[in-house]
């Protein structure tokens, strides 16, 4: 049997959204055989998507699943994919959006839509980094990072320009460190000569470089502004899939905004419960 999907991508980072009431007796194995961009359909996640639409606004239940098979706390990207999802079945410009990260409310602008991305932390507790004080600028395997929550865990460094670097050969050692007991994004940025900055993660549970990682795109402004390098608000950051906007609004929290685009239809083929 098959189970339809939707092809969504926002900035370049792109999800298969299968509905949360379809059978898909093993989402780990689901996600790694379709995300694989040579033997499946493509995509650096599948989001389960479960809508709840006697709220106002309307809520969303999002459970993004890995190409590893695991699943993820929160995703950026694929938060503000599934807003528009829910938006365009329910016809609401705003949506909540329930992910193991907490409860973010989404707005359609225009073509953009808007994150709210809760409430940053260094707390090493809670990144996690096993550190007695919270880790700024710190030398590890190569790299001067910071580590920040934002929603998932991100080691962020600054570099001179973020096309010299060799991200496939410099994030691994750094993504495994046993530093981080869940494991870390790596996230590295360069000043765009325009007051913002380019932008480069490679992504736990992908295991490679994606087009664009919206948590990352909040962990450099974050920890651009921690670090003084810049207060603009908003700072723009520009990963190679486009350009996305991160805000701060009175209570510290950070808003994620950029387009989102649905590509196309499809279905792929999952076990019968008979075959089971
Ligand atoms: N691409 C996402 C982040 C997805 C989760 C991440 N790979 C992790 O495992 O922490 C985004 O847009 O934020």
């Amino acid at each position: 049997m098959s189970v339809p999907f939707q092809k969504y991508h926002g900035t370049g980072n792109d999800f298969l959204i299968i509905h949360a009431d379809e059978y898909v007796p093993d989402r780990g194995a689901l996600a790694e055989r379709e995300c694989d961009r040579e033997d499946g359909v493509g995509a650096d996640g599948i989001l389960y998507l479960a809508l709840e639409e006697r709220f106002r606004p309307p809520r969303v239940i999002m459970t993004l699943v890995q190409p590893d098979g695991a699943t993820a706390p929160m995703c950026g990207n694929g938060a503000r994919c599934a807003a528009d999802w829910a938006m365009k079945k329910t016809g609401s410009d705003s949506v909540m959006i329930d992910t193991q990260a907490g409860t973010l409310r989404a707005d359609r602008e225009g073509d953009e839509i808007t994150i709210e991305m809760g409430t940053p932390t260094f707390d090493p507790e809670e990144v996690p980094v096993r550190a007695d004080e919270p880790v700024f600028e710190e030398e590890i395997d190569g790299l001067e990072v910071t580590m920040v929550n934002t929603g998932v865990p991100h080691a962020v460094a600054f570099v001179d320009d973020v096309d010299d670097v060799d991200l496939a050969t410099v994030a691994p050692p750094i993504r495994y460190g046993d530093e981080f007991p869940a494991g870390t994004n790596v996230t590295i940025a360069s000043p765009d000569g325009d007051g913002g900055f380019d932008q480069r993660s490679y992504e736990r549970g992908v295991e490679a470089e994606t087009d664009s990682c919206g948590t990352g795109a909040v962990a450099i402004a974050v920890v651009a502004r921690r670090l003084g390098l810049t207060d603009a608000d908003p700072v723009s950051v520009n990963p190679p899939g486009g350009e996305l906007l991160v805000s701060f609004n009175d209570r510290g929290n950070a808003t994620l905004t950029g387009p989102v685009e649905h590509e196309f239809d499809g279905e792929v083929a999952v076990e019968s419960p008979t075959e089971l």
